[in-house]
């Protein structure tokens, strides 16, 4: 029997003041599955990425509606610096901390209380490894950051989330803002992720999500709003979808 969602949505609606970035939606995630959460530009993908680790809590008139929880338990009982250790985040331009290589490491993981200093170094370089980067930075580790490429600081940015051992991680087009090269091998990193980390990924790239996702949700604008209108196994979304605009959607003829 499969176990119970690692990530589920129950009737969840975000408001920005008085207009309604998406509603109703419901979503199941299962642990070690990639989602990739596809559809035109403003139906609410982004803002319900958000709600998954509460950051809509950052902006002051966003108002959220249903519930959000992570393995059966709610969200809002979290801690919000805990519940965004395990739900870590990575977005679109890539946003390491103005401080050195290390420093965006063992930043966070000083910050959730890690102090062992040998533990520290083991966990620098094994997500270094874990993203590739170890062996064009381990002899430049105190140079600043930002003085990496573009591709090179998104790796950054995916060890930093990496190294708190997070369950889940949402990614906001993650490929989207690197050039194809870098491209190409973050999403080889985002494919070698599966099974050990569940991965909600929201992409504009239709080939993408058809290349790494295990379940694909479709957004789209309806009665001036964001639904979920199709979720479902990537297969059967893109060989069989269920509605009118999925298909429409995926053949280019709409959005
Ligand atoms: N901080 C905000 N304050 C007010 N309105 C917002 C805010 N962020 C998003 N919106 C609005 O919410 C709606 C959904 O936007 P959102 O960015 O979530 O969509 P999206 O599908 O991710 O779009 P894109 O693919 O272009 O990033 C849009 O109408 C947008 O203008």
């Amino acid at each position: 029997m499969r176990k119970p969602p690692q990530l589920l949505t129950d009737n969840l609606s975000l408001s920005y003041g008085k207009e309604r970035a998406f509603e109703g939606v419901n979503l199941t995630v299962h642990s070690g599955e990639i989602t990739a959460l596809i559809g035109p530009s403003g139906c609410g993908k982004s803002s319900f990425l958000n709600c998954l680790n509460r950051l809509q809590e950052m902006i002051p008139k966003a108002v959220l509606q249903g519930e959000v929880y992570l393995n059966q338990s709610n969200i809002q009982t979290f801690d919000p610096l805990e519940l965004r250790r395990r739900v870590g985040m990575l977005f679109q331009k890539p946003t390491p901390f103005p401080l050195s290589i290390i420093r965006n490491l063992t930043f966070p993981l000083r910050e959730h209380g890690v102090r062992n200093r040998s533990q520290i170094d083991e966990i620098v370089e094994t997500t270094l490894q874990q993203v590739g980067l170890w062996e064009e930075v381990k002899d430049r580790l105190q140079s600043p950051a930002l003085s990496l490429s573009g591709g090179q600081q998104q790796r950054l940015c995916l060890a930093r989330a990496l190294a708190l051992k997070p369950e889940v991680l949402l990614m906001d087009e993650p490929c989207s803002a690197l050039d194809p090269m870098a491209s190409e091998v973050v999403e080889d990193l985002i494919t070698q992720l599966r099974g050990s980390y569940t991965l909600v990924v929201v992409t504009h790239n239709l080939a993408q999500a058809q290349r790494i996702a295990d379940q694909v949700g479709l957004f789209w604008v309806q009665e001036g709003t964001g639904k979920l209108i199709e979720f479902g196994e990537r297969d059967r979304v893109f060989n069989s979808p269920q509605h009118p605009l999925t298909e429409a959607y995926l053949t280019g003829k709409r959005g």
